[in-house]
């Protein structure tokens, strides 16, 4: 049997992480791509190939599916959505959305039959008309970010109908991990929870604490991913756990891991606030579960639990700990 060889852009992030350990379980070789290779450091020594490669452009892509001849792409590269984005509204169009036809067009220029995969996003449903969301939901992107992912969804269900690419998009709800910054909320919850914890902190202030969303685990979502890739036809999957829970909910479960009330620690503040959503966001993902047999195997609790216990050895490991 031919090895199998797999290309993930955003190496880096935690998505790229996770789908690069299962894949390379499973025998593929991999090449992860970074616009920056310093931010790789320690990747290669887990048996990816990283690869710097700037996104807009399309001939180093090319030259590159014709050098390591990949069998699938999955696209997790992309600038990340938060207050940051408004201010790089044209940045991010060209990353989140026109590098994924980029994409597309060299793979349909250099070797068609390479299997893709796209990180859609549940912001696609801005604000939704009916909950929870599923894959006929209509489209009301509210964000540059929801606008530019929504262009290149877009561009993949053209792809796949007009030149017959295998070309799929994976409407991602909210995901984390231990691999998770503390940009986004779970991963500042769950730093915060230890810091307080140690002594190293005395407070968090967060925005909306009513605020809702669909929390998965990544492990769990790459691995739908990779399922999409295996499929007998190409389409389109929500993937999320169908669950909702408040941002409220998660500082109770990640304070209680430490033995503490969240309720003394944590404060609401004006910086982090945004709007409440109207609708709140929760998948369904019935057709993943029965065209791929996929389910996701960590629930909320579970998961916060281990970004809260990956936040207290992060520190166990450093020297400044006062414990
Ligand atoms: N980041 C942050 N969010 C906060 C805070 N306090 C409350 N929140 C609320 O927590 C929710 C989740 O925010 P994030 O963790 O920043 O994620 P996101 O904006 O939902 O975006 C993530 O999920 C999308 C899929 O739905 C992804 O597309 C996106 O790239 C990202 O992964 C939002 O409703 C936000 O208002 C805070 O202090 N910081």
């Amino acid at each position: 049997m031919t090895t199998r060889c797999a290309i993930i852009t955003g190496i880096t992030g935690q998505d790229g992480w996770y789908l690069s350990q299962l894949l390379l379980r499973q025998g593929y070789k991999v090449i992860g791509t970074t616009r920056d290779l310093r931010g790789a450091d320690g990747q290669t020594h887990s048996g990816v190939d990283v690869v710097q490669w700037d996104m807009k452009d399309e001939a180093a892509l090319a030259a590159l599916l014709q050098t390591v001849r990949p069998t699938e792409i999955y696209n997790f590269a992309a600038y990340a959505s938060g207050a940051a984005m408004y201010e790089e509204p044209v940045g991010i169009g060209d990353i989140n959305g026109l590098a994924v036809a980029r994409i597309l067009e060299a793979i349909r220029s250099t070797n068609p039959s390479i299997r893709f995969c796209q990180a859609s996003s549940s912001e696609l449903f801005g604000e939704p008309l009916e909950s929870p969301q599923c894959e006929n939901t209509a489209f009301r992107p509210r964000s540059p970010y929801g606008a530019a992912k929504l262009y290149a969804h877009e561009m993949v269900g053209i792809y796949r109908r007009r030149h017959g690419l295998f070309a799929v998009s994976a409407i991602l709800f909210n995901h984390e991990s231990p691999r998770r910054g503390s940009a986004f909320v779970t991963g500042k919850v769950a730093e915060a929870a230890a810091h307080i914890k140690t002594g190293l902190a005395q407070e968090l202030i967060l925005g909306n604490l009513d605020a809702r969303r669909d929390w998965g685990f990544s492990g769990d979502y790459v691995r739908a991913m990779w399922l999409m890739l295996q499929a007998p036809t190409a389409d389109d999957y929500v993937l999320a756990t169908g669950q909702s829970h408040s941002v409220r909910e998660l500082c109770d479960v990640a304070f209680k891991r430490v033995g503490l009330d969240y309720r003394y620690y944590v404060q609401e503040g004006e910086d982090a606030f945004r709007p409440t959503e109207i609708v709140p966001l929760a998948g369904d993902a019935s057709k993943a579960r029965e065209r791929l047999r996929w389910a996701p195997e960590i629930d909320f609790a579970s998961m916060v639990n281990m970004m809260v216990d990956a936040e207290l050895e992060r520190l166990d490991q450093t020297n400044d700990k006062p414990r």
